[in-house]
């Protein structure tokens, strides 16, 4: 667990850890356990955007959706604002409540913070939070704040979903380099919410399966193929602006003015027939994905670079196309999808096996976050009627939500939508 932990913390430095070092903070020395005083594993909560969408992936995920269970707009908006508070304090590594004082509460009373991650590094915590499209069903008064584009995910080719893995009025996507970290921080943000939310359902992700960074190598999935390769990154505001962020350069204006900087983040559980991928030959791997394994070059260019671009035209010696017409790359890319982009950020999972079948229930938790959620759905329509990798896959879990835009310091979340 060290080394990948270690290598994504200094991969990390490249992009968070310039700002936080010129906030005064310390470089990690090689061999260095990172503390809770190291400055360079802390993500700025505030910000035009939420942390977590460009912020260089971290390792580990817990997801949660979420649903209110009261009708009392006040007591939502009011754990809104409990949440931030707490968020600004375990992202800078201190417990919920403060310092020990958090851990210590009074005598006879439970701590305010739970504990788990006490000592631990800040691990590069972040935690983004989004509005599900029922939260604009009326019970909260929200029905003329909702986006016209934030709607439930039509049904699309070859989904098999659960529904209790569907859904949801809130999510909170925490992401770190520590999973005990990402895990204590929903753990108390669920706490705090207790008589007024209640988890709907939850994954946990291990491995990211995207690079949002330069600096960042390219991840493999359960696969075994790199995934993230063509994935855009934070250092192309121009394609972020026009793809991802709400009312960014060259994007539609928004019709909800509290939705300027925000996005749509699409999260979809996708299962792997890994039995079955793992029977398929290297060949027929390569051809279904487009790349090679090893090397993640395109087969338009089997001995080039990982970053080499997709040459659709190409063929091979036998006159047929290098990159199969059938190809997720070829289907996906914005060449063949009128130029749409997405931001994934997706992480492998497991859940262990399926008690039905006896096989391995793993694959890739998918997130994905880009400015109108209807990106999504016109790759996916493409990909689950042509995409060759579909025989290796079952979705089952899908939900959307609305992420607003970042906070200014001492601003709560929710306050621009209930303003
Ligand atoms: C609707 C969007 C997408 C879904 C769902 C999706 C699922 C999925 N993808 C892989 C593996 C790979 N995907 C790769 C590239 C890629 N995938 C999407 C979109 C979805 N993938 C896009 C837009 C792209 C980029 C295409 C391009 O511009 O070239 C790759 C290649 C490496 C890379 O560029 O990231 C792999 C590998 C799996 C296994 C999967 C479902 C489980
Ligand atoms: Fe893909």
């Amino acid at each position: 667990m060290a080394g990948p932990r270690r290598r994504d913390l200094i991969a990390g430095l490249g992009v968070v850890g310039a700002g936080a070092l010129a906030a005064g903070g310390v470089a990690l020395a090689g061999g260095e356990r990172p503390t809770r005083t190291a400055r360079s594993d802390r993500v700025p909560f505030d910000g035009p955007h939420q942390a977590g969408i460009v912020t260089p992936a971290q390792d580990q995920l817990v997801f949660a959706a979420i649903d209110v269970t009261t009708t009392d707009a006040s007591a939502l908006a009011d754990v809104l604002s409990r949440w931030t508070t707490a968020v600004r304090s375990m992202v800078e590594g201190v417990p919920v409540g403060g310092g020990e004082g958090g851990l210590a509460g009074a005598v006879g009373q439970p701590p305010a913070d739970t504990g788990e991650a006490y000592e631990l590094p800040a691990a590069n915590l972040t935690v983004t939070l989004g509005y599900g499209p029922s939260l604009f069903d009326g019970r909260f008064g929200l029905q003329d704040k909702r986006p016209a584009v934030l709607e439930e995910l039509p049904a699309l080719p070859g989904e098999q979903l659960d529904p209790s893995r569907c859904g949801g009025d809130l999510a909170l996507q925490a992401c770190a380099d520590d999973p005990q970290v990402a895990f204590h921080a929903v753990r108390n943000l669920l706490r705090i919410g207790r008589g007024v939310v209640a988890l709907r359902w939850m994954q946990l992700g291990f491995g990211r399966t995207s690079s949002t960074a330069e600096a960042q190598t390219t991840p493999r999935n359960l696969m075994g193929f790199k995934d993230g390769t063509a994935n855009l990154r934070a250092e192309d505001s121009a394609s972020l602006g026009r793809w991802v962020f709400v009312g960014g350069a060259g994007a539609p204006e928004p019709d909800q003015e509290w939705m300027r900087g925000g996005s749509y983040l699409v999260a979809r559980r996708i299962r792997m027939l890994v039995e079955s991928w793992d029977r398929a030959s290297l060949g027929e791997q390569e051809r279904v994905v487009g790349r090679t394994k090893v090397s993640g070059a395109p087969l338009s260019a089997p001995h080039g670079s990982e970053f080499a671009a997709l040459d659709l035209a190409a063929t091979d010696a036998a006159g047929k196309p290098a990159i199969d017409l059938a190809a997720h790359v070829r289907l996906a890319a914005p060449e063949t999808n009128g130029g749409q982009r997405l931001l994934r950020r997706g992480y492998s999972y497991t859940d262990g096996m399926d008690p039905v079948t006896g096989q391995l229930d793993a694959g890739l938790f998918f997130l994905a976050y880009a400015n109108d959620p209807d990106g999504f759905v016109r790759i996916q329509r493409r990909l689950g009627a042509h995409d060759g990798l579909t025989e290796y896959l079952k979705h089952t879990g899908s939900a959307v939500f609305a992420v607003p835009p970042g906070t200014a310091p001492g601003e709560d979340w929710g306050a621009s939508l209930f303003a």
